[in-house]
C-alpha cells in the first residue's frame, strides 16, 4: 500500500535544513520518505547502485519496502560526499555490523554542526559500543542522537500511526528532530537518556526471538504476558547497571518498543525465534529471512557482559542456550519455571530481599 506525502509543502516555500539518510534498507527508507513530507531535501545513500537506480527510477525500494512507493522528492544515491553535501540532519540506518565503516567513510564529509542521530539497535562485537558511542569516537560531534521506539518500518510505510524517541543530551538535537521528523502519521518525543534509549532498543530484540520462539510452540497469552514483563524486568536491570534511567524502560524506546517487537510477525527477530520454534537452525532462520535481525549477535554480547558482571539474565542466558548450544526449548522454559522465585518489580522490592527472606524460610523449615 502506497502512503500520500503528509503535507505538500514545497522546499520553496520554507527553509527546511537538507537531511541525508545513510542507510538503503527498510527503515532508512520509511525515514527518508518522512522527512522529505515535511519539505526537506532529502537524499538517501545506498550502497547498492543497482537498487539506487531502481528507486530513482520506480519510486519503489523493491529490495527492503517492496509495497511502498517513497516520496518523490527523495533522491538515492552511492555517492557519499553528494549525499551529505551541506546536510543539516543525518539519520544513520546502517545495521551494527557495518556501522562505523560506514560512518568512518562518511564523517569527512559531514557539515560542520550538523545533527548525527543513529536509528540502529545493535551492539559493536569487539568494543560492546552502542551506535552513538561509535559516532562520538569516529567524529567528536556535540550534536548526537538516537532515535528508538515501536517502529516497524512496513507499518509506517503504510502510514500507521507511530511514535518514536529522540534522545540526546544536546537540546538543539532534540529539537532539530522532532522538527524535521514529525508529521501526521510520525511524533517523535524526547528523552535525555541517551544510553538507556539505545539500550532499550538493542535489548529488546533479545526477547522478540524468545518470544517468537515461545509463539510457534503454542503458547498462551499467560505465557506471552510473563515473558514480556519478565522480559522488561531482565533489560532494566541490565541497563540500570550500566548506568541507564529505569524510568526510561517504562517509555515508548523501553516498554513500548518490546510490545511492539514481541509481538508481530513484522518484525525479523520475531521470525528468527518462530523459525526456529518450528524447529529450523539458527543458520536456516537467519537465510530464510534474509534481512538484519540485530538480536542474533546483541544475545551472545549481553549474556558475555552479564556473566561478566554478575547481572542475573535467565532469560537471555537460556535463550542464547537454546540458540547456540542446542538446548531444547520446552527443556529450557521447564528450567526457567523451576528457577528462583524472584521479585516482581525490584526498583521496589529488591531482589537481595527476596532471596534473603527465602532462605530464612527455608532454614526454619530444616527439621532439627
Ligand atoms: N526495519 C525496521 O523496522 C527498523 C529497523 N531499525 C534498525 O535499523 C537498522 C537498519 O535496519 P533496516 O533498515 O531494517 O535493515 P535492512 O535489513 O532492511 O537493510 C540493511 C541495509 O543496510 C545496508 N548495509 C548493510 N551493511 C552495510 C555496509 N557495511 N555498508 C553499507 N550499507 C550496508 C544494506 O545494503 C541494506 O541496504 C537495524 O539496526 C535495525 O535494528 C530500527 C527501527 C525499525
Ligand atoms: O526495531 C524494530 C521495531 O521497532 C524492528 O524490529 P526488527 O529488527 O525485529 O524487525
Amino acid at each position: 500500500m502506497a502512503v500520500e506525502p503528509a503535507s505538500q509543502v514545497s522546499t520553496d516555500d520554507i527553509h527546511v535544513p537538507p537531511v541525508a539518510v545513510l542507510g538503503g534498507g527498510s527503515f532508512g527508507t520509511a525515514l527518508a520518505s518522512i522527512a522529505s513530507s515535511g519539505g526537506a531535501r532529502v537524499r538517501q545513500w545506498m550502497r547498492d547502485a543497482t537498487l539506487v537506480d531502481h528507486v530513482n527510477t520506480h519510486r519503489i525500494n523493491h529490495r527492503y519496502l517492496p509495497e511502498f512507493r517513497i516520496h518523490p522528492d527523495v533522491v538515492a544515491s552511492s555517492d557519499l560526499a553528494w549525499v551529505l553535501d551541506q546536510a543539516q540532519l543525518v539519520l544513520i540506518a546502517i545495521p551494527s555490523g557495518g556501522f562505523r565503516q560506514v560512518v568512518r567513510q562518511a564523517a569527512p564529509h559531514f557539515s560542520d554542526d550538523a545533527i548525527l542521530v543513529s536509528t540502529t539497535k545493535g551492539i559493536e562485537t569487539d568494543s560492546f559500543l552502542l551506535m552513538s558511542q561509535i559516532l562520538e569516537q569516529e567524529t567528536g560531534s556535540a550534536h548526537i542522537g538516537v532515535l528508538s521506539g515501536p517502529n516497524l518500518a512496513a507499518e509506517i510505510a503504510q502510514g500507521h500511526l507511530s511514535a518514536s524517541v529522540i534522545a540526546s543530551d544536546d537540546e538543539q538535537t532534540r529539537s532539530r528532530v522532532q522538527a524535521a521528523l514529525s508529521c501526521d502519521h510520525f511524533r517523535v518525543y524526547a528523552s535525555n537518556d541517551r544510553y538507556g534509549v539505545e539500550m532499550g532498543g538493542a535489548l529488546k530484540n533479545i526477547y522478540a526471538i524468545a518470544v517468537g520462539m515461545a509463539a510457534a510452540l503454542g503458547m498462551g497469552e499467560n505465557t506471552r504476558s510473563m515473558l514480556m514483563t519478565r522480559a522488561l524486568a531482565e533489560m532494566s536491570r541490565f541497563a540500570v547497571a550500566q548506568g541507564a534511567s529505569p524510568m526510561t524502560f517504562l517509555g515508548l524506546a523501553g516498554v513500548g518498543d518490546l510490545i511492539v517487537t514481541c509481538s508481530s510477525n513484522l518484525s525479523r527477530n520475531y521470525r528468527v525465534g518462530y523459525a526456529m520454534g518450528e524447529g529450523r537452525t539458527l543458520e536456516g532462520a537467519i537465510d530464510a529471512l534474509g534481512q538484519v535481525a540485530e538480536g542474533v549477535n546483541t544475545v551472545s554480547l549481553i549474556v558475555k557482559r552479564a556473566s561478566e558482571e554478575n547481572i542475573y539474565m535467565p532469560l537471555a542466558t537460556g535463550l542464547y542456550r537454546v540458540m547456540f548450544e542446542g538446548v531444547a526449548p520446552r527443556d529450557m522454559a521447564t528450567a526457567l519455571m523451576r528457577s528462583e522465585q524472584s521479585s516482581d518489580v525490584e526498583f521496589t522490592l529488591p531482589r537481595e530481599d527476596t532471596r534473603r527472606a527465602q532462605q530464612q524460610t527455608a532454614a526454619r523449615d530444616i527439621p532439627s
